[in-house]
């Protein structure tokens, strides 16, 4: 062995290698010549010197030439790997175009897709966020000191998606190709709420599949073997888990598109114990509550005589029904068995009932009918003539679910109130009817929402132009992000979770309400984010559950209009709304801003 040299240097280190600053080539033409002097670039990039706009404009003529959506979104990762700042200015200029590529449903596609695309989504120097596999879970904390050797000083996040792909949208398990779920989270938590996007990391725990097309698939990149039992896949996230809230502590976590029961088994294990939510079951009673408030103001008929029917049983139907049942019980004063009675389910084997014959999951048993007698209805078109609703929840994954039969009932049984039609499934494959169907079946009178963005529908007999609602949990899982980053409250609660439905419904705009619409138009989203995390703040701090002084203050000293109502109500000040504001990340203007705080120009 070769004699150790007293003082050599030592070897370049990944993190010194990668933390090096890098020649920012890419932001290179929006340079200025003396910069470019300074930064040893010249020669390195093309001489002419252009600004922001032109390098966007350029971005968005490339992205036209690509001729399918999942070329869009390879594209897009791209760019985002490349030059972050361009592709936040890109997607937010073009939101409405850019967010159901980057989002639902081409990022279903693009899970799908993803052993086949993933080297061309990055360059191979890129770290795009953590592959934990199952086999590795007892070397977590050299994964992490792995990624903290990959990302610049300052960098550690305070976000994170976390996935094991098992229920990827409507999509069924896709192993580790699900990681284009919290990459694609992770993307609106910036686009939407401004979070610092260097501090976002998403995580595939990579734990097999029991997807066959997976496992026999060659370039799948995933390990290679089924699922483990409950009780290893509880001892190995906790393991991940453990290791994410020592290394990174106070890190806000999204637990994202578990299975059914293990969505509710994390919930519940950690709620109380680390920062956390679960987007699919909190996240979507939010934001669908949120809808469902406008919605029932605008059916014509007193709430408590609604009778609402749901299409699937799963993490996001029972997240979304346990919330609607909390607000009839606090807004509208209706006992909580009564506001329970309201509501009826159908899963994959009929209604849901006591005594049906089945052993009901967990999570079915709250919602279960006991008042059936014997009847026993064996899908949704019988459920439909035994209930009567007047709002139909599609959380079902079925295509297509919602017939023209169905909606045409749909409308007939509700002659005194609008039908409330709510196909929620993601992606638009499972979608359970469009926009347009729902209008044309029902003569134009459907309050309608979706979980993917379907297209404006002109009214032909009148040329009137009706926008549908996108009821996705992309309104609140943002701003309940940023909340939490700026709060940093010990956990989640349901009455924060309220106080967020609450806020999102009072953001719609005049327009908006005067048109019947039951969210806010998308091209303000940054705008809503900032009111439902200035309302999450004053929650939080409302609650007790704040740590960070400063919003503690700031809330005291600035309460809300109605600080002394029993009731989240989803208020906040202008002080805390104008404070939350400021924090919102934003891509730079000019390179000069951008480079500014490394130049120290
Ligand atoms: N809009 C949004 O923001 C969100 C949308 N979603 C979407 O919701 C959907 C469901 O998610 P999740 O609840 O987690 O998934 P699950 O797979 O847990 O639930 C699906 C439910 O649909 C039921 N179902 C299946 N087939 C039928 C059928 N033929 N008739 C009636 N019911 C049926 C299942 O029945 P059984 O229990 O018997 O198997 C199950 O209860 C997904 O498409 C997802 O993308 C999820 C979160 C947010
Ligand atoms: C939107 C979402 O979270 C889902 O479809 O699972
Ligand atoms: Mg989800």
């Amino acid at each position: 062995m070769a004699p150790a040299i007293k003082n050599a240097p030592a070897a370049p280190t990944a993190a010194a290698t990668t933390t090096q600053p890098k020649k920012p080539l890419s932001i290179g033409t929006a340079l200025p010549y003396e910069t470019r002097t300074a930064m040893h670039l010249k020669g390195l990039v093309p001489s002419a010197v252009e600004d922001f706009s032109a390098q966007e404009a350029r971005a968005y003529e490339q992205l036209k030439t690509k001729g399918t959506d999942l070329e869009k979104y390879i594209f897009l990762s791209w760019l985002r790997n490349t030059n972050l700042n361009l592709f936040y200015r890109l997607v937010l200029g073009n939101l409405k175009e850019i967010a159901p590529i980057i989002y639902t449903p081409t990022v279903g596609q693009a899970c799908q897709e993803f052993s086949h695309i993933y080297p061309f989504l990055a360059p191979p120097s890129s770290v795009d966020g953590l592959y934990i596999p199952l086999n590795e879970v007892d070397n977590i904390d050299e994964i992490i000191a792995n990624y903290r050797a990959s990302i610049p000083e300052g960098c550690e996040p305070e976000t994170t998606v976390i996935t094991d792909g098992s229920r990827i949208l409507g999509l069924g398990d896709l192993g580790m190709n699900g990681m284009g779920i919290p990459v694609g989270k992770l993307q609106l938590y910036v686009a939407a709420a401004g979070l610092d996007p260097t501090r976002c990391l998403p995580i595939v725990l990579d734990f097999g599949t029991d997807t066959p097309k997976y496992l026999d698939d060659p370039l799948y990149l995933g390990i290679r073997q089924k699922r483990p039992e409950d009780a290893e896949f509880y001892a190995a996230t906790e393991k991940v888990l453990n290791g994410l809230t020592k290394a990174f502590p106070g890190i806000f976590i999204q637990f994202e598109d578990f299975n059914t029961p293990h969505a509710f088994g994390l919930l519940e294990q950690w709620r109380n114990k680390i920062l956390c939510f679960n987007d699919d079951i909190q996240g979507t009673g939010s934001v669908i509550l949120a809808g469902f408030i406008s919605a029932i103001k605008l059916a014509g008929i007193p709430a408590r005589d609604h009778r609402i029917l749901f299409v699937g049983a799963g993490s996001a139907g029972v997240g979304v029904a346990k919330q609607l049942v909390d607000y009839l019980v606090l807004e509208h004063n209706i006992p909580e068995d009564e506001a329970k009675a309201m509501f009826w389910f159908v899963d994959s084997r009929g209604i849901i009932t006591s005594n049906r014959g089945d052993k009901l999951a967990d999570h079915k048993v709250y919602f279960a009918r006991h008042d059936n007698g014997d009847t026993q209805c064996k899908d949704l078109e019988e459920a439909l003539e035994y209930v009567k609703p007047t709002a139909l929840i599609g959380l079902s994954t079925i295509y297509k679910a919602f017939s023209e039969r169905i909606l045409t009932r749909m409308n007939e049984i509700n002659t005194k109130a609008r039908p409330i039609v709510f196909p929620l499934s993601n992606p638009k494959t499972k979608a359970e009817c469009t926009f347009e169907e729902a209008m044309r079946y029902t003569n134009n009178r459907v309050l309608f929402a979706s979980g993917t963005a379907f297209p404006e529908y002109t009214i032909p007999e009148t040329g009137e132009l009706r926008v549908p609602g996108q009821g996705n949990n992309m309104y609140v899982f943002p701003p309940i992000g940023l909340g939490a980053k700026l709060a940093k409250p010990t956990k989640i609660t349901d009455s924060l979770i309220f106080a967020v439905s609450r806020s999102l419904s009072n953001t719609l705009s005049q327009e908006e309400i005067a048109r019947g619409e039951l969210y806010p138009r998308i091209e303000r989203i940054r705008e809503t984010s900032a009111q439902v995390a200035a309302a999450f703040v004053h929650q939080a701090v409302r609650e007790g559950l704040a740590q960070d002084q400063y919003w503690i203050d700031l809330v005291n000293a600035n309460p809300a209009s109605s600080a002394t109502s029993e009731i989240p109500d989803g208020t906040y000040s202008q002080a805390v709304l104008e404070q939350v504001s400021q924090r919102m990340w934003a891509p730079a203007e000019s390179a000069q801003q951008l480079l500014a705080p490394k130049l120290k120009l």
